[in-house]
């Protein structure tokens, strides 16, 4: 085994972690899963014993087979066969889409040869009577998203779980921080699952009334309201992975803590959560064979550092897979149309007839306002193709197992560095090769010290050498080393190219428009901290404008930033007052 195998995999097998001889033959045989991986080797023994387990191991580590192996293990074994009648033994909560179809799918497998175990899944989007008419049959193990699970828990009188014996949270960090905190409350209530209750809970008593409940919390990072939810959810758990964390647990006495939707803590600069939280995380553990570089970009130059990099990319190796994150589905829309339009050699070369792709390679998009079906379809196209390009929010960040991934490119900052670890964690799976690429901003070079105290080091990565690299007019110019980015001619021309196409095309630049007035937004509500990093006011708008090809100044770009603007000042205006009315008050 290689140095970094051995970082991953246990040197022992599936069976002998007293899981049943058919899953792990199934394991070995359909899924191709040789050995367990670490984590799985820890974390299965416990919840075969029917411990709570709280997991928090590095992303593409395999978390997901831990609990399921374990839960099909019990559920297989069951004499006489559960039935679709028995109802749901199993729930998975899980946050978005995407994740939910893919625990389904791996469910499937693992259920390849215990039939008799029906999967399902229920999910934001899909059609609810279907939904209803499912549940109604029958799901053993049943895979969710919040809303939706609540949904049905309240109005499906058919779903039926009082055979309900575990209860799984994945991701349970980004649950919480989509705002899904109520929802959780309620859904434990609804389900008889908070700590407080499984003693008192009311029984109906069938064949399987003597097993107790058994709930799992999983994420590679964690954060407080994780931490609340760990504490009224778990019962006395065994913790995986997290040993030094785990102080950081016993010590959260703040038990009756309501949670909080993440609307109700932007700008509540008083309280700072993550500060507190910072200093008793320690390091995050990430992929070890991940290589990580930052990148320097003046903000004017980012849209053409942007698809250089990618070009050259994608000249180097052709068969690849690269995934860039945006902050807002304005962005993702925008540079996806940019790059599926954008032919070279451009308009500026007219003398060249034969035009291709700027970066040939097929591109997707994803993200939460596309509807349902393309989101589906994206996800499988990317995840089946061998070389593309997917263009994302966060959406995508979490938990999704893209195979082959080779690089993460955060074009716009991913804000708290929890995110910065999920969304690295889309490459360098399970021992494999990755490599991820930070844009930041001249001024927002302080955001290394924020990944640094959590022991992420990123090195920089070689701008010059790459511009440098391509050919103006079909012939290598030389450039003077010290040039600036800014200045380099193949930025300036490119930038000129770019800016003349969307010029011409009316309809890229209304999406470049909107991408520009929500990228303010987004950049604008950068939380507690990090407004300290990324500060609005430090940004030059022109050069904003620049970045999404534009050359107008902002205060003519969209008349719904005028307004936001103008909003803006007012509150800050009536902010004002309120101060002043405060200060005099005082004295
Ligand atoms: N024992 C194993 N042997 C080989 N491959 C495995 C094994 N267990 C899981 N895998 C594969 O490893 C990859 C990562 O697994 P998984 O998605 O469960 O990771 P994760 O820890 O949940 O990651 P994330 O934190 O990003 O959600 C998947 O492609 C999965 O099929």
């Amino acid at each position: 085994m290689t140095k970094e195998a051995n970082d991953i995999f246990a040197s022992c097998s599936f069976d002998s972690l007293g899981l049943d001889s058919s899953l792990c033959q199934q394991l070995r045989e359909r899924m191709s899963f040789q050995v367990p991986t670490l984590v799985q080797s820890q974390a299965i023994p416990f919840i075969l014993s029917g411990r709570h387990v709280l997991v928090n191991a590095a992303t593409g580590t395999g978390k997901t087979i831990a609990y399921l192996a374990p839960i099909i293990h019990h559920l297989q074994r069951y004499n006489p066969r559960i039935e679709r009648s028995d109802g749901t033994f199993a729930l998975v909560l899980v946050p978005t889409r995407e994740l939910c179809m893919q625990v389904y799918e791996i469910l499937q497998k693992l259920l390849h040869r215990f039939h008799w175990i029906v999967p399902g899944y229920i999910m934001g989007g899909e059609n609810r009577s279907k939904e209803k008419a499912r549940l109604r049959k029958g799901i053993s193990i049943l895979v969710a998203t919040p809303g939706r699970l609540l949904d049905h828990l309240k109005n499906t009188s058919s779903f039926l779980r009082t055979n309900l014996r575990w209860l799984i949270f994945d991701e349970a960090d980004r649950i919480l921080e989509l705002g899904f905190g109520k929802e959780i409350e309620e859904i434990l209530d609804l389900l008889g699952s908070r700590q407080s209750m499984s003693a008192c809970k009311e029984k109906v008593m069938s064949r399987f009334s003597e097993f107790q409940r058994q709930n799992l919390l999983l994420s590679a990072t964690l954060n407080e309201k994780v931490n609340c939810l760990a504490h009224i959810s778990l019962e006395n758990p065994v913790t995986v992975g997290l040993e030094e964390k785990k102080v950081f647990i016993e010590q959260q006495t703040t038990l009756s803590k309501q949670f909080r939707s993440p609307g109700s803590d932007v700008d509540d600069e008083s309280e700072q959560p993550d500060r507190h939280l910072n200093s008793l995380n320690g390091d995050y553990s990430l992929p070890t064979q991940l290589v990580q570089r930052y990148v320097k970009v003046p903000c004017g130059s980012r849209l053409v550092v942007l698809i250089s990099i990618l070009k050259d990319l994608f000249e180097r190796e052709a068969s690849q897979k690269i995934v860039v994150f945006f902050s807002t589905c304005d962005g993702v829309d925008f540079h996806y149309s940019l790059l599926r339009d954008f032919k070279w050699p451009s308009k500026l070369q007219p003398e060249l007839v034969q035009k291709q792709m700027f970066v040939r390679c097929r591109t997707f998009r994803l993200h939460g306002n596309m509807d349902h079906e393309d989101r589906r379809t994206t996800f499988q196209g990317f995840k089946a193709e061998k070389s593309a390009l997917l263009f994302c929010t966060d959406v995508a960040a979490r938990g999704l197992d893209f195979p082959k991934v080779r690089c993460i490119i955060q074009y716009d900052s991913p804000g708290e560095s929890t995110e910065y670890v999920h969304r690295v964690g889309r490459t360098a799976r399970l021992g494999e090769r990755g490599d991820s690429l930070l844009f930041l901003q001249p001024v927002e070079m302080d955001y290394l010290q924020d990944l640094q105290k959590h022991g992420v080091l990123l090195n920089e990565y070689l701008l010059l050498k790459i511009l440098n690299s391509f050919p103006l007019y079909d012939q290598k110019h030389h450039v003077n080393k010290f040039v600036s980015v800014e200045t380099h001619p193949w930025v300036l021309f490119l930038q000129k190219a770019l800016e003349s196409f969307i010029l011409a095309e009316s309809g890229l630049k209304k999406l470049a428009k909107d991408a520009f007035c929500s990228w303010v937004r987004a950049y604008a509500a950068h939380r507690g901290d990090l407004k300290r990093i990324f500060m609005v006011k430090k940004l030059h708008l022109g050069h904003v404008a620049r970045s999404f090809g534009l050359k107008e100044q902002p205060s003519l770009v969209g008349r719904s930033f005028q307004v936001h603007t103008k909003k803006r000042k007012k509150d800050q205006k009536q902010k004002g007052m309120t101060k002043k009315r405060r200060v005099a008050g005082k004295t």
